[in-house]
């Protein structure tokens, strides 16, 4: 069964079998297997700011590895897994090969079912010499190397977060599952993201909005913003923006639910994460979270850019699913 906590505080000694670590803090560093298990650093707070830890953890034993520039801990049912790319002026081809070989080493590994990807991107809405926006030129790279690799982009994508960084270059780590079991699933109210219409650039973004791992009643909540349709909304106005994540977040779970006959809703969040533009609005969104959620969610909030560049907010989280015994047995 994989889990996994955010904090500040817990020493890892106090978790059981690490899968993997994502250090929160003022410094993208390279993936490295130092700990035993694989660690990697991005930049997401400001120097003086205690670094948050994401800590990927699984009740059985782990082991770790390193091919290709990858680093990965699995455990037989599931594997974490990161990258990192060096800050470049265009970053289409590396994509392209590391979501390649990525793909390459999953299906080796036997691992070939994708469930979650962050992909964090510095200088996210800067444009590159080529003229094309960072966010777009990471795309076009992260479709081609998916499709070379033979992904069904309608069926078998996975839930993901395409977002800024304070460091540089790009970091991206990833959750992947044996046997095929994850389900993938769309908001009713917003165009698929690989169906985006070409004005949003050369390649649409690769992700499906949710992904349930029935196994671990876990469904992955993918970075979600103030986009109806394709379009975004309240430009400029961040409790719109607000208003529109936090519906789009209800019609998302409500129609997981219908299609799963699970339960999932606002207080179910087991982990939330929100980024936010401009560091002054950030007490805002704290409250307005807060107000949804009730007080016990844990909850981290980031000051970094989102992929367009009229979006102030974006959501994103790990929620538990509950299934009543009737529909975990297949209604039987
Ligand atoms: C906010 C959106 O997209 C963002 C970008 C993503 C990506 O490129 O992987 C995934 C989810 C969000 O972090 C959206 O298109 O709705």
């Amino acid at each position: 069964m994989i889990d996994v906590a955010v904090s500040t505080d817990t020493p890892l000694r106090d978790y059981g079998g690490i899968l993997g670590v994502v250090e929160f803090g003022g410094q993208s560093r390279n993936p490295d297997l130092t700990a035993g298990y694989p660690t990697v650093g991005i930049a997401m707070r400001e120097q003086r700011e205690q670094p948050v830890r994401e800590v990927w953890t699984s009740a059985s034993e782990v082991t770790s590895g390193a091919r290709d520039g990858i680093v990965y801990g699995h455990d037989g049912t599931h594997l974490f897994g990161t990258f990192r790319l060096p800050g470049a002026e265009a970053y289409r081809e590396a994509t392209r090969s590391v979501y390649r070989r990525t793909m390459t080493l999953l299906h080796d590994l036997g691992y070939p079912h994708l469930v979650r990807m962050w992909n964090h991107i510095a200088d996210i809405n800067h444009t590159n010499a080529g003229g094309l926006e960072v966010y777009r030129d990471f795309c076009q790279g992260r479709a081609e190397g998916l499709e070379e690799a033979g992904t069904d982009m309608s069926a078998g994508l996975p839930a993901a977060t395409g977002i800024g960084s304070r460091g540089d270059g790009v970091v991206v780590y990833f959750i992947a599952e044996r046997s095929g079991a994850p389900l993938h699933f769309e908001n009713p109210r917003q165009v698929p993201a690989h169906r985006y219409p070409r004005e949003y650039g050369p390649r649409s973004p690769s992700f499906a909005r949710a992904t349930l791992l029935p196994s671990s009643e876990k469904l992955f909540l993918s970075g979600t913003a103030s986009i109806i349709g394709h379009r975004s909304t309240h430009v400029g106005d961040l409790d719109g923006q607000c208003d529109t994540t936090l519906e789009n977040i209800r019609l998302l779970l409500a129609s997981v639910s219908e299609k799963t006959g699970g339960k999932v809703e606002m207080d179910s969040f087991t982990m939330l994460k929100a980024y936010v533009r401009h560091e002054s609005d950030v007490p805002h969104v704290r409250r307005r979270l807060r107000e949804e959620v009730g007080p016990l969610v844990p909850l981290e909030l980031f000051n970094v850019d989102i992929c367009r560049s009229e979006l102030l907010l974006e959501i994103e989280g790990v929620l538990t699913m509950k299934f009543s015994d009737e529909v975990r047995g297949g209604g039987s």
